[in-house]
């Protein structure tokens, strides 16, 4: 379970990016945060691991507070918690297997994470890891060599191979083509199911947090501004979230079979905009 108890971020300079947002997550969920750039959704996130240090309030973390935790529990923390990134963070020049067992580094003595001498077991975890994301093929080749989708892919076998409690991904399809980023979300949405990995997503696609989310959180001003399940949303709901009226580029496309909205979207492109 996780828990936000009045929790508010104040970034020097002032910017209020969260304001008194209080809402729990139950173990094995998979939320879908939206928002309009600047709603919040990334500070949101990352205060769960403490990559952002929240100004006021309360984030538990299984019954802990995640903010009076230091040095060796903050790393178990973290290591509990695989990261998502929108631009992959992958060491480039490095193998796709190295990349991936970067997330057992939590569990790996220093000197060995240092000498990348990794257990027997660590290699094979990692490479069913790969497997589950359908690139155990691509596993000696050099991270900088696949697709952008492929490296996506990568990032998620290595959260995976953490063997995380919790998955946040921070806009994880952001720099993907609309089949690509479908892939992906089929991806973290099928580990959600048969791992029970509570999986939290950002993401500024309605079709995409229809098709994929069970629960939406919609967020405005560091607010949240609507919370529940995502068969009850409709296009009347994002436009409350988004504070104006729906637009073409706030879909993602490419979905068949998903969400009604999506599919509306996805087959009149471009009406409804206000480009
Ligand atoms: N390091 C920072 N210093 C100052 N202000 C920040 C910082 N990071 C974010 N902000 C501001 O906090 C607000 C919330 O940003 P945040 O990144 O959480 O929003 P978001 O919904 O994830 O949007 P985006 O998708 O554009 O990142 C914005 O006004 C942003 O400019």
């Amino acid at each position: 379970m996780i828990e936000f108890r009045h929790v508010s971020k104040v970034y020097p300079g002032g910017v209020r990016a969260l304001r008194d947002v209080s809402l729990k997550i139950n173990p094995g969920e998979f939320v879908v945060i939206v928002g309009l750039s600047g709603a919040g959704k990334s500070t949101l996130l990352r205060c769960i691991n403490r990559l952002i240090e929240p100004t006021e309030g309360e984030i538990l973390v299984d019954g802990v507070d995640v903010r009076k935790l230091k040095g060796a529990e903050l790393r178990r923390l973290r290591s509990q918690i695989g990261m998502v990134f929108q631009t992959f963070n992958l060491v480039k020049r490095s193998s796709v297997i190295k990349n991936v067992l970067a997330g057992r580094l939590a569990h790996t003595p220093v000197w060995r994470g240092l000498l990348g001498w990794f257990p027997r077991e660590d290699v094979r975890l990692a490479l069913e890891c790969l497997d589950r994301v359908g690139i155990a093929d691509k596993a000696w080749v050099r991270a900088d060599q696949l697709s952008g989708g492929q490296q996506q892919r990568v990032a998620i076998a290595r959260a995976l191979a953490q063997r995380p409690k919790i998955i946040l991904a921070d806009e994880p399809v952001a720099s993907l083509d609309p089949p690509t980023s479908h892939v992906v979300m089929s991806d973290l949405r099928r580990i959600n199911r048969e791992d029970g990995i509570t999986t939290i997503v950002n993401l500024h696609f309605i079709d995409l947090a229809l098709a994929y989310a069970d629960r939406i959180i919609g967020m405005r001003n560091g607010q949240v501004v609507f919370d529940g399940p995502a068969a009850g949303v409709t296009e009347k709901t994002f436009e409350e979230i988004y504070g104006r009226p729906v637009r073409a580029e706030d879909f993602r496309g490419g979905v068949e079979g998903a969400a009604p909205l999506a599919r509306e979207a996805a087959l009149a492109p471009g009406e409804g905009s206000s480009r």
